[in-house]
């Protein structure tokens, strides 16, 4: 039977990896119902049956490019496409003051800085990783970052994903470094070390370096290396399946319905936000 009182979502980016694994999982969850599909201009999927895309039968539901109409008429909009399709899904989102859940990453400072102003006309939900696992190992990180120090640790993010992914180092890389600084009440603009080639000279204290790697199906792994004098801790992470992230985006759509404008992190959804 349909349930009335379920929150209407849409995709954007519905034929893509993350957006076949969201219609599924909208499809699994009590308290969401698939509303709206929407690829970019010029995709072959435009016209086809979302359900059908993603691998559970007819849904209803055609894959349109005209994202406005459908943002009047759901609640909430899953977001894993690409930074500039971000930037404008964010500026209808708040037009027709419905949740958006953005995963995409790569934002340049400048699409942030263009997210954050629609954050003041709708609820935001954005994260480098929507994850359970992700968001809690950032909460150690935290700790362990601050509980050692800098002049005796080294902190060392590395990173390998699958070889079609666009951006690096990953978002969540870049969210771990966020909350290694955290520990250490510094920022990380001034203190992170993206590339090493050459001839680098030893390591500065209290730099967060990244390495990224890129081959085959890898869903996501990572790693938070603290390397001191005669030992070595590491906190990783391994993803094992693109539904995780899916269904850390559902949740924070239910968890964003009715609340006030703003934006929001994964923290704030799963109570993590210390
Ligand atoms: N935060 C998190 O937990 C996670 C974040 N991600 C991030 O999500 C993003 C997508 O990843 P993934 O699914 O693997 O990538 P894909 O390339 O498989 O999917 C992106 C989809 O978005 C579509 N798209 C691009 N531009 C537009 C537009 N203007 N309008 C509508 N649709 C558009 C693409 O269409 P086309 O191919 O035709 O261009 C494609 O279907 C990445 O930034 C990735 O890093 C991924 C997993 C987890
Ligand atoms: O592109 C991906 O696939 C992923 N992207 C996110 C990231 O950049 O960290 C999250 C996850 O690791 C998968």
């Amino acid at each position: 039977m349909t349930d009335t009182s379920a929150m209407k979502l849409a995709v954007v980016g519905a034929g893509g990896r993350m957006g076949q694994t969201l219609i599924r999982a909208i499809q699994a969850i009590d308290g969401a119902v698939l509303a709206g599909a929407i690829e970019r201009p010029g995709s072959p999927h435009i016209g086809q049956d979302a359900g059908e895309i993603a691998g559970v039968g007819h849904l209803g539901i055609p894959v349109t490019d005209d994202a406005l109409s459908v943002f009047v008429g759901v609640e909430g909009v899953l977001d894993f496409t690409a930074p500039a399709a971000t930037v404008a899904f964010a500026e209808l989102a708040a037009q027709a003051r419905i949740v958006h859940v953005i995963g995409t990453t790569g934002c340049s400072p400048e699409d942030d800085a263009k997210i954050r102003a629609a954050a003041r006309h709708a609820a935001i939900v954005k994260s480098g990783n929507m994850s359970l696992g992700v968001n809690l190992l950032g909460v150690l990180v935290k700790q362990a970052a601050k509980a050692l120090g800098a002049d005796d640790f080294d902190i060392e993010i590395l990173e390998m994903h699958h070889k079609h992914k666009v951006d690096a180092p990953s978002g969540t890389a870049l969210l771990l470094g966020e909350a290694a600084v955290a520990g250490r009440n510094i920022s990380l603009a001034d203190h992170s070390v993206r590339v090493r080639d050459g001839h680098t000279g030893p390591r500065e204290n209290g730099t967060i370096g990244f390495a990224s790697l890129r081959g085959g199906s890898v869903v996501g792994d990572h790693s938070v290396i603290l390397a001191g004098p005669g030992e070595r801790i590491t906190l990783s992470h391994h993803a094992e399946d693109r539904t995780i992230f899916a269904r850390g985006a559902v949740k924070a759509a239910l968890w964003g319905k009715g609340r006030k404008p703003g934006l929001y992190s994964m923290l704030d959804v799963l109570g993590l936000n210390t």
